[in-house]
This record gives structure tokens, sequence and C-alpha cells, in this order.
């Protein structure tokens, strides 16, 4: 029988969690705000621990924090960006799919994990809410699982439900959820998603990336017709586009009339329960059969930066982490695996401080995708087909569409790399 703590006052997390475990939690939106402060909080009663992060939207960890609590993580997604900037984000590069997989089979034990969840339904269930990315995965493996249960989360149609014996302890709340930075378009991202529209075939399987570049895309895709949508989070342009029939998700091979994601932007004006719209866990979503199998995959990202050979960074920048491997691999294999598929990376030449984002050499070698994976890259100078093209040729190729005035560093520097 789950114990029912109406308010946080009755919530002692000594009760559930032991020196040296290892936690972690609901992501981006569903981030479990009034557990992690009762951690902050309670932390010096509990001894070290080691917290996994995943994505934070919210500035809630500090540097003081970790005098108790170890912050490790999948990179510098979003709000984590600044913990790596400070030294203390010890980094795993792993697949966001094989992340989920471990933790399901428990090759990468969590001792304690606290969930946002929406809820109770009509039978007392609950619904992962705003993020099924690994909920199913932290209820069915972890030793202890609170759940923070959010008046404000939707419920959302998953592969399952969460029975209430399956939680430890449950807190509810009726607190704002945290919301995802948002940043308007430019002319320079219209630009970009111009470009990236005109790779997207006929009744294309799309992946969408998060952040500004990739909402524009979806706003560049109004005059498509039957495309599908198999991503990881969805957003609200995305369900724009079900609305005005651009998606309908007839032609899955799928989940056919379906959206398929793993987790869901928050926004208070949405109705999703009106959307067909099915979350599944990322280990189920992003499996390499499941997405090869898809028709036309098309998967549109974002990046850090882009080398002469095609090799992309997502990962990091000089002084710290800003982003992760997270789905992008997944979806770029997948995508180039499946018939008619392709992969794009769309990014813009330079960065808002005037730095080249088309590069001789990654900053600090990190390389996300393989340039034996590269497939097209886009920026507001038009796009280019690297798959297939010897090494001299995606250089020519990538030089033309980085910044006018990068184009004569860049071919000096190729020059004498060759
Ligand atoms: C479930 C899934 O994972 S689905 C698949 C989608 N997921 C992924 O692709 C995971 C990997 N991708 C990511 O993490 C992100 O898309 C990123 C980090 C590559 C891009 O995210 P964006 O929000 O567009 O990042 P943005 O371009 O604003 O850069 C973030 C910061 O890095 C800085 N930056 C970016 N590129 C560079 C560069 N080449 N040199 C120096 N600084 C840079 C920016 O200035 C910015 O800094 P600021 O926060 O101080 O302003």
């Amino acid at each position: 029988m789950t114990p029912a703590l109406d308010d946080l006052g009755s919530l002692d997390l000594t009760k559930w969690i032991r020196a040296g475990d290892r936690l972690l939690w609901s992501q981006g939106n569903a981030e479990p705000l009034t557990l992690i402060e009762q951690l902050i909080a309670q932390r010096s009663q509990l001894g070290p621990l080691d917290v996994f992060l995943t994505l934070s939207f919210g500035n809630h960890l500090q540097k003081e924090h970790g005098d108790t609590l170890r912050f490790q993580g999948l990179g510098g997604l979003g709000a984590n960006s600044r913990l790596s900037r400070l030294g203390v984000l010890d980094v795993h590069p792993m697949q966001l799919s094989q992340f989920c997989q471990d933790i399901h089979t428990g090759r990468f034990p969590i001792d304690v994990a606290f969930v946002q969840l929406a809820g109770p339904d009509s039978e007392g269930n609950y619904s992962a809410g705003l993020d099924h990315t690994y909920t199913d995965d932290l209820v069915t493996r972890a030793r202890a699982v609170i759940a923070e249960v959010n008046t404000n989360a939707p419920l959302t149609r998953g592969t399952r439900t969460i029975r209430a014996d399956e939680l430890d302890a449950v807190v509810r709340t009726d607190r704002p959820i945290h919301p995802a930075p948002s940043a308007a378009p430019d002319e320079v991202d219209r630009r970009i998603a111009r470009h990236v529209a005109d790779f997207v075939p006929k009744r294309a399987t799309l992946e969408v990336g998060i952040g500004t570049l990739p909402s524009c895309v979806l706003d560049a895709l109004q005059h498509h017709r039957d495309l599908g949508i198999h991503t990881g989070m969805v957003t609200k342009p995305m369900l724009d586009l079900m609305e005005s029939g651009a998606v309908t998700n007839s032609y899955k091979s799928s989940d056919a009339g379906r959206t398929t994601g793993s987790s869901l932007a928050f926004d208070p004006s949405l109705d999703i329960g009106q959307y067909p719209v099915l979350f599944r866990p990322s280990r189920q979503a992003l499996s390499a059969g499941v997405l090869a199998g898809q028709r036309r995959m098309t998967a549109i990202n974002a990046a850090v930066e882009v080398d002469l050979s095609g090799q992309v960074n997502a990962e990091y920048v000089p002084g710290g982490y800003v982003g992760g491997v997270g789905g992008l691999l997944d979806f770029v294999r997948g995508a180039r695996a499946s018939d008619g598929g392709r992969s794009v990376i769309a990014i813009r030449s330079r960065t808002s401080r005037g730095r080249p984002r088309i590069v001789p050499a990654l900053a600090g070698g990190v390389v996300t995708v393989p340039r034996s994976d590269a497939d097209i890259v886009v920026t507001e100078w038009g796009a280019v087909e690297l798959a297939r093209a010897s090494l001299a040729e995606r250089a020519r190729r990538l030089i033309s569409i980085a910044h006018p005035e990068d184009r004569e560093n860049l071919t000096a520097a190729w020059r004498d790399q060759e």
C-alpha cells in the first residue's frame, strides 16, 4: 500500500535514500522540483550521493550542493551546461537508447528514482505525464520510487499506466510546470529552415530535435502533406501541423495514424488528449530496427559545429558541455538505414559571438556523429550532401556553405591538412 503524503512536511527522504546511492529523476518539464528541493534541504543528513542528470530546464542545482551531491550526467543538456562550465559535472557520453536500455536491464543501476506523474485516472492509475523517456524503466528497476504528482501535468497516452502500489511514496503539488526556454526565430533561422524543408520528401516520417531552429523548420513544412512524426520531444508546432493536415501519420510504418514521441514540451494552452499521440519509452522509440523500418525517416537536428570532413560535435564548446549525444546518433543512423531516409544537420554558420561553426577541427576533439554517418549539412548559405563524397569534395562543399568571411581561412586550413 502506497503511503499518501499530502504535503511535503511528512516526507523524510532518509527513509528511502542511503549514503552512496545513485539517484535519477524525470527530465525537462517533468523535473520533480518539490522532491529536488527536499533533497537539497536534507542532503547533509543523507551522506554522499550520485545524482545523475539528463535534461534540465531549471537552475535549482548549485555548485555548493556538490558538498554532498556528486553531479554526473549525459552532458550539458539545458541548464546542466552551467554545472559543466562550473567544473562540477562528470559527463557519461552515452546514446540515449543505450542509457535507457541499461536502466531497464539493470546494467546501469539506479537506486532511487524521483518521478513526476499526472493523475490518477478514473481507475486510480498514474500517467508518466510529460516524460515517458525512462519513467517506466525507473519504476520497474529502482529500489525506491518517489512520485511527485503535479495537478498541472497532463494525462498522456503511454504504453502503460503506473499503479499506486508501484510507488513507495507520493507527494502532491499544484506548483506551475517549469517552462522550457524559448527564443523567437530570426531571418537566419528562417533561411536555414527553408533549405531543410527542401530535403523533406512526401510522406516522410520526421524526427525534429529541440531548440529554436528545429521549431522554425516545422513552420516551413506547413505546405507539406501526409507527413508522419516519430520523434523525441513532441512540441506545439508539431501538433499545429497535425491540425493543419500537413501531418496525418497515415503512411508511418509503425504507430500508423499517431504521432510517436517520448516526452511533451509543456504548453498550458494544449489539450494533449485531443491529439492522436502515443508516448513510448525511448528504449522502444529509439530502437535501431524501429527507426530503420520507418518510411523515409528524416532526422533533422542541430549541432554545435561540423568539421571539414563532416564530423559533428553536438556536445562541447571550449569551457564546458552545452549538449550531449542524446538521441542524435540513434536518429541519424536510423534515418540513414531507412528506405529513402535522410539525416539533416542544421546549423547557423556562426555563433552569436561570431565564432565559425564550420571548422577545421572540432572543439576538444569531441565527435558526436562520425564522418562515416554524415549525410546533409545545412546553414543559412545553403545545403550540401556529404554521403558518398570524398574528403576533398566534402571540404569543398562545406566551405561553400560556411560564412563568406570564413571561407578563405577554411580553404587555407584544408590545404594545410591535405
Ligand atoms: C531525445 C533526443 O535526444 S532527440 C535528438 C535531439 N537531441 C540531440 O540532438 C542531442 C544533442 N543536441 C543538443 O544538445 C543541442 O541540439 C545542441 C547543444 C547541439 C544545440 O542546442 P541549441 O539550444 O540550439 O544551442 P545553441 O546553438 O544555442 O548553443 C548553446 C550554447 O553553446 C554556444 N555555442 C554553440 N556553438 C558553439 C561553438 N561552435 N563555439 C562556441 N560556442 C558555441 C552558444 O553560444 C550557446 O551559448 P550560451 O548559452 O552562452 O548563449
